[in-house]
């Protein structure tokens, strides 16, 4: 049900937000509040019911002083046209039923209704999955490359940041047939905030600051999700990804490796990039030696990426960054929820980088 706010003479929604006091919520708030097509929005949290917002984060004084509720699924379902779950894993699929999706449309910011295998969640995850029977109509929400699908679909899965990343920048490759898809290896690395707000020793200033750590070799969750994306395109891929946490609050740079075949130049990997991408407002495709930085995408919607061939070793090298909290999570759930209300795709979330 749409609601009665107008601006500018047009209907707007209503929107909720599932964990609106963590750090994909809270950004989810500063972009909902500037959309033109968004009228009310309701704050969930767990911690914090009963709390003006403005309590929790301060610097939404007079901006954003609504209070945060009890994080009832039905009770947002009823008056929300879209509610937005950034909640950890596994919390989600207990709370969205057929009953809420014939009240209101739902976005995803969590893992629970990416996989399409339920016994693969529950491998990697180590969670049970309670959402069987609305898991097969979700959409994964990747906007530049699943566009026609998000547009029908009332369950999004909002897909998770190194993923976003890491398929974005290998999709004309395997789409194109341009590597072989036994040699991808991903060397992803994220800013801290990528773990959330929630608090957590290895999140520490003293645990990050000044150093650099591998984690999750061959068995971080990111990996299943992506295999599973790129696996769409025809043939199984199993890959390497590897995450390194840096000390830096966000961003999200991948270096992706693979081995090309036969007869590939580097013309052949340049025309499959901008046969997939030249005319996408948020993917930014940067010429060979122009190399991607994540301060040039820090708070925007936007993808940087770039490859090298090396010949000597007959493998292309991509290099992509984005901001983990925005393109990565917040913004293009946003960008999920234009394409799914027919919004224009660009709207609230057309940023221009935030370079310091
Ligand atoms: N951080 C990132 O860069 C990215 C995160 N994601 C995913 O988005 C989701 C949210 O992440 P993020 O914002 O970073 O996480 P945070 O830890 O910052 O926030 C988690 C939110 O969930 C709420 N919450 C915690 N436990 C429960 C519960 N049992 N029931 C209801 N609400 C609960 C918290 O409420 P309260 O604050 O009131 O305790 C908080 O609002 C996660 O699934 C994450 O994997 C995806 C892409 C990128
Ligand atoms: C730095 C850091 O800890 N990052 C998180 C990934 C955050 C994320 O994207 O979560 P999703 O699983 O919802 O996609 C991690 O590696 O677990």
């Amino acid at each position: 049900m749409y609601n009665v706010s107008y601006y500018g003479g047009n209907e707007m929604i209503n929107v909720g937000i599932l964990g609106a006091t963590g750090y994909t919520g809270a950004i989810l708030v500063s972009i909902l509040k500037k959309h033109k097509e968004v009228g009310n929005i309701k704050l969930g949290s767990h911690s914090y019911v009963g709390q003006d917002f403005s309590d929790v984060y301060k610097a939404f004084k007079d901006i954003e002083d609504g209070e945060c509720l009890d994080s009832d699924m039905n009770e947002f379902a009823d008056e929300c046209d879209v509610v937005f779950m950034a909640l950890p894993h596994g919390v989600a699929s207990k709370v969205v039923t057929k009953e809420v999706l014939e009240k209101t449309k739902v976005i995803d910011l969590g893992a629970d209704f990416r996989l399409s295998d339920i016994d693969t969640y529950e491998e990697w995850y180590k969670t049970k999955h309670y959402g069987e029977d609305v898991l097969s109509e979700s959409v994964y929400g990747l906007c530049e490359i699943e566009r026609e699908n998000i547009k029908g679909t009332r369950l999004l899965a909002n897909p998770g940041c190194y993923t976003t990343c890491s398929i974005l920048s290998l999709y004309p490759l395997v789409k194109e047939k341009l590597i072989d898809i036994n040699s991808i290896i991903i060397d992803a690395k994220s800013g801290v905030s990528g773990a959330g707000r929630k608090a957590a020793t290895g999140s520490l200033f003293c645990e990050c600051n000044e150093s650099i750590k591998v984690y999750g070799i061959g068995t971080h969750r990111h990996t299943p999700e992506i295999e599973e994306q790129l696996s769409k395109l025809g043939e199984d891929i199993t890959l390497s990804f590897t995450p390194h946490l840096v000390p830096m609050n966000k961003g999200i740079l991948t270096t992706i490796y693979a081995n090309v075949n036969e007869g590939v130049g580097e013309s052949d990997i340049k025309e499959a990039y901008e046969k997939y991408y030249k005319d996408e407002y948020f993917i930014r495709l940067r010429e060979t030696g122009d190399l991607p930085v994540t301060n040039y995408v820090k708070g925007t919607n936007i993808l940087d990426t770039s490859f090298v061939l090396d010949k000597r070793v007959n493998r292309v090298i991509v290099s992509s960054v984005i901001d983990n909290l925005m393109k990565g999570a917040s913004s293009q759930a946003v960008q999920n929820m234009n394409i799914m209300f027919g919004f224009g795709e660009k709207e609230g979330i057309d940023f221009v980088p935030m370079y310091i």
